[in-house]
Formats: structure tokens, C-alpha cells, sequence
């Protein structure tokens, strides 16, 4: 549970469970503005003069508790309040009550006369767009070179989407309680947020239990436990063989790269099928992955009788035709995992049902693996297979849940902020990665990297998430100037750290 996202929806029901528990409100309040305080104190130490925006509920109520502190601290501080203190309520009146210091409305605020904003306007419980002249005053805070030190989440940024309502303050940190939440992670909030820091305010673990969260942190914690890492010796074929589609002979690279990605990722085995016309083209680029012709549905039925091969890809540079659907279909129903990506997506955009009834068919067969099929689409491909939820008012948390749903698959939605989900309802947002990721080539090395965890036997949606993370690390551990070949090389570093983490 140490990777858990709470919604803030979830996080009220932590907050209430403490609470209930014998924690009083207050307390926990005071517990959070100390964690500002902190932050303020180590991330911000030189700022002489600092102004504290305080909203109308307990975020604001932060904000007050925390002014309270830095002063005692000697700080020089400015508290500005939308609301008179006199209509809060709750925990945040008594937070106002018990600060003496200096309060004026929030008109009277000048970001230019602060050397740092601390935002306590609005946090988990921003329930609608911001509007009037709190936007203007956003705008104008976002225009200064003023830092901002935001409390829980910057103001206007969903904590369940990430998306902007109506305006959103620009933060260059965020302190938050006791988990992340979606909206740090997914964009646009994850931009906004800056450096996010979760303090510990006296939440036990264990309400976790009964909140039973569904969104978490793309991190090992997830799902290294699910992984069979080769530490000791064992034979190939219990790592799995991992086989790639080729296309024609003039886009062979990206079925290669796959291969190779998978072979890397550990796959005992990999393989890439081609069409006869694309053998010598593939022969003479390939080692240590192996080579079969495979020249249309009725050969593919053949080879899949080797059950050996248990984990495929179809898409890299295949070519979006009916050829695709027969190889994907066949696969399916052999009963064998598959990762669908690029052109094996888009082969199917006339006709999704098909391919979700072959999942349905696929994955009703398996055990305790997951589902059968992996899709691997950018926001362009997932419109493709789904119009409605590309467009639909989902944050992209929710999209994916959904299409996840609809098509029995783990759905993997790229992009900076990517999110797997599972049909069950489990949805991780990915951090790893850098700018050089959107580079061509590097979805077939995601897809070849999901096929080396389905090889080894990790469980579908683990496997989808491993894969995601590797390949960002991979990424990190090149660093600039990085173009797709260079990704499979980084695996055995990623996977050196992640033995020994
Ligand atoms: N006991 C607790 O529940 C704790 C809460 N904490 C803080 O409390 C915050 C949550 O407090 P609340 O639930 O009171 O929520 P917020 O303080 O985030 O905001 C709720 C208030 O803002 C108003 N509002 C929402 N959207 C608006 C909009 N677009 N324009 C104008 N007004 C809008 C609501 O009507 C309500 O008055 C957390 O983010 C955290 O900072 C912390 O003190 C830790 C303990
Ligand atoms: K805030």
C-alpha cells in the first residue's frame, strides 16, 4: 500500500477514519502547517518577506495554523484571507482564532512585495472552476517570478485528474499529507505541483485497508514482488519466448526493436515471425533473436502449436490491414498473451468489438494471470478503438479504468503522465521518464519490454506496469540525445538496480 494515490475524496475518508479514530482535527491541522512550516524553512530559508493566501475551507485553515508558526519563528510574515475569519468554520475557525498576526482581504495582496507566496486558497476540497477575481489574481501570481510553496495541491488543480479548473496556481513546491494523490502525478497538475513533498501528519497506514484505493504510484513497490528476476540458474524456456510480428519489407526496424527489447527485459527466448519477402532483410540485422517465417494466418496456426512461445507482439511497423486482425484474433485464441500496439491497434479501429470479444475469449481462459491482451495506445490510437472516452470529461486516470473495462485488456495510455489500468477497476500512474522518450521507435521498445514480463509468467497488469517503468528509467539512466536503440541497452542497469533495490 506504500504506492497508493488517494483521491481526495479518499483522503477525507483517511482524515475522517483518524478523526473517529481519537485524533482530533486540530491536531492533524497543526501537524500539516508544521510540515509548511518546515518546507518553508528548508526550501525557502532566505525569503524574508512572506505572504500566506488562506481560502475558505480547512486548506485555508492551514494557512492560518502555519503563518501562526513561521511567526513564532521570527519570520515576517502576511496573511492575505478570501473570506472574512469570522465565516469559517470548523477547524479553520479555530486555526484563524488562535493566529494574532497581520490579515487583510485578498485584494489588498501584491505578489511583488513577497519573496514567497504560500497557497492555502483551495486544496482537495476545490469543488468547481475557479472564477473572477481569484483568476486574475492567479494570473498575475503565475506572471511574478514570485515562488509559490503550495499547501497539499496548488490552487485549481483537480487532486482527482490533475486537469485545471478554470485557473491554477504555478508552484514551484507542494507539501501534501500522508499520499500522493492523482492529481500530483497526472498532468497538467504534475507541472504544476514543483518538487511535491508528503509529510506524515499522523495517518496510520491501516486505513488503507478499509479505504481500499485504487490508484497508485507506478512504483516497484507495485509489483516487483510479481517479477521472476533470473537470479539464479535456471533453463531459457523458463523465462519464456517472446515472438514479434514483422511487416513488409520495408518497416522491418520496429518489429527488431521489440525483439530486442524483449530479449533484454529477459524473455529466455525471442523471435521475430516474417513475412517471406522480409526474410533476408531480417536475417541480416538479427543474433541473438531468431527468425521464422510466418506468411499468413494458416502458417501462424501451424507455429502456434509450439506452445513454447507464450507471449506475442503485433503492431510495430506491421501494416494496419486485415492481416493484422487474423494474426491478433489467432493469437488470442490460442489462448497466448498479446501486446497490440501501433498498427495492430489502428486495424481494429472499424471494428473494437471483435477485438474486445476476443479478449473476453482469451482472458476467460487464463488463471490468475490477467487479462490476455495489453494495448499499448498514445492519445491518438485510444481514440481510435475509443471515440466516446477520448472524449468524455475523464481525467486520464478514469479513461483508461474504463477502456480497460470495456475491453477486458490493460490498457497502457502514453504519454508523459502514462497510466495503466486493469479491468478490475486498478489504475498506476507512471513518473519515470524523460522529454527523450517521445523519440520514433521508443512505444515498439515499451511493447517488446511488456512481452519480456509476459514471457517470464508476471502477471498482466504487473507486467504492463514493470514494463512502463523500466523503460522510463532506461531513458533516465541514457540521458540526453537518447533515440530508441539506445533503450534496450539501459535495461540490464535498470534491472541491476532493481535486483539489488
Ligand atoms: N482534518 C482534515 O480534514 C485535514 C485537512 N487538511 C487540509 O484541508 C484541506 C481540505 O479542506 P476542505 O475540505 O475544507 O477543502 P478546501 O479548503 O480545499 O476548500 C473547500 C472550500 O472551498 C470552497 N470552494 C471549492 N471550490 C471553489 C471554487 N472554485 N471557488 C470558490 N470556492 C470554492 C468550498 O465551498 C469550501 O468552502 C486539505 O487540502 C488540507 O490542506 C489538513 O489540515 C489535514 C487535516
Ligand atoms: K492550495
Amino acid at each position: 500500500m506504500d504506492a497508493a494515490l488517494l483521491t481526495p475524496t479518499e483522503m477525507g475518508e483517511a482524515d475522517r477514519l483518524t478523526i473517529a479514530a481519537g485524533t482530533p482535527g486540530i491536531v492533524l491541522m497543526e501537524r500539516a502547517a508544521k510540515a509548511v512550516a518546515d518546507a518553508v524553512e528548508t526550501g525557502f530559508g532566505d525569503a524574508a518577506r512572506i505572504a500566506l493566501l488562506a481560502g475558505p475551507g480547512n486548506n485555508g485553515g492551514d494557512a492560518y495554523a502555519a503563518a501562526a508558526i513561521l511567526e513564532r519563528h521570527g519570520r515576517d510574515v502576511r496573511l492575505f484571507h478570501l473570506v472574512p475569519s469570522q465565516e469559517l468554520t470548523g477547524d479553520a475557525a479555530i486555526a484563524a482564532k488562535a493566529y494574532g498576526g497581520q490579515a487583510a482581504p485578498l485584494a489588498d495582496f501584491q505578489p511583488q512585495e513577497f519573496d514567497l507566496v504560500v497557497d492555502g486558497l483551495f486544496g482537495a476540497g476545490l469543488s468547481r472552476a475557479l472564477e473572477g477575481k481569484v483568476v486574475d489574481l492567479v494570473d498575475q501570481l503565475n506572471a511574478s517570478a514570485v515562488p509559490v510553496l503550495a499547501i497539499d495541491l496548488p490552487s485549481g488543480i483537480s487532486g482527482t485528474s490533475g486537469a485545471v479548473l478554470g485557473a491554477a496556481i504555478e508552484a514551484e513546491a507542494t507539501v501534501s499529507f500522508f499520499r500522493r494523490k492523482p492529481g500530483h502525478l497526472l498532468e497538467p497538475g504534475r507541472s504544476r505541483c514543483g518538487r511535491v513533498a508528503i509529510a506524515d501528519i499522523g495517518i496510520e497506514a491501516d486505513v488503507l485497508a478499509e479505504i481500499a484505493p485504487t490508484s497508485f504510484e507506478n512504483r516497484p513497490a507495485l509489483w516487483r514482488h510479481r517479477l521472476m528476476l533470473p537470479t539464479q540458474a535456471g533453463h531459457k524456456y523458463d523465462r519464456g519466448h517472446a515472438v514479434v510480428f514483422s511487416g513488409p519489407a520495408s518497416q522491418t526496424g520496429a518489429a527488431r526493436m521489440a525483439a530486442m527489447a524483449a530479449l533484454r527485459g529477459g524473455a529466455g527466448l525471442a523471435t521475430v515471425f516474417s513475412p517471406a519477402s522480409a526474410i533476408l532483410v531480417n536475417a541480416a540485422h538479427l543474433t541473438a533473436v531468431m527468425l521464422k517465417r510466418c506468411e499468413n494466418a494458416a502458417e501462424l496456426e501451424t507455429l502456434l502449436e509450439d506452445g513454447r512461445m507464450n507471449a506475442f507482439v503485433l503492431g510495430p511497423g506491421f501494416g494496419a490491414g486485415e492481416g493484422a486482425r487474423a494474426y491478433a484474433e489467432a493469437v488470442l485464441s490460442a489462448g497466448r498473451r498479446l501486446v497490440l500496439d501501433a498498427d495492430g491497434i489502428t486495424a481494429f479501429q472499424d471494428m473494437p468489438d471483435a477485438l474486445f470479444d476476443a479478449a473476453v475469449a482469451a482472458g476467460n481462459g487464463r488463471e490468475d494471470d490477467g487479462p490476455a491482451l495489453v494495448l499499448t495506445p498514445h492519445a491518438g490510437e485510444f481514440k481510435r478503438l475509443f471515440p466516446d472516452l477520448a472524449e468524455a470529461e475523464l481525467g486520464k486516470a478514469d479513461r483508461a479504468r474504463k477502456a480497460a473495462a470495456r475491453s477486458n485488456a490493460v490498457v497502457i495510455l502514453k504519454g508523459r503522465d502514462t497510466v495503466i489500468a486493469a479491468p478490475d477497476g486498478r489504475a498506476a500512474i507512471n513518473a519515470t521518464g524523460t522529454a527523450w522518450l517521445a523519440t520514433a521507435g521508443s512505444g515498439d521498445v515499451l511493447a517488446g519490454l511488456v512481452a519480456a514480463q509476459l514471457a517470464q509468467n508476471t502477471p498482466t497488469f504487473e507486467a504492463a506496469c514493470a514494463a512502463v517503468w523500466m523503460h522510463g528509467k532506461a531513458a533516465e539512466a541514457f540521458g540526453p540525445g537518447l533515440i530508441a536503440e539506445d533503450l534496450p541497452a539501459m535495461v540490464p542497469k535498470v534491472l541491476a538496480d532493481l535486483i539489488a533495490f
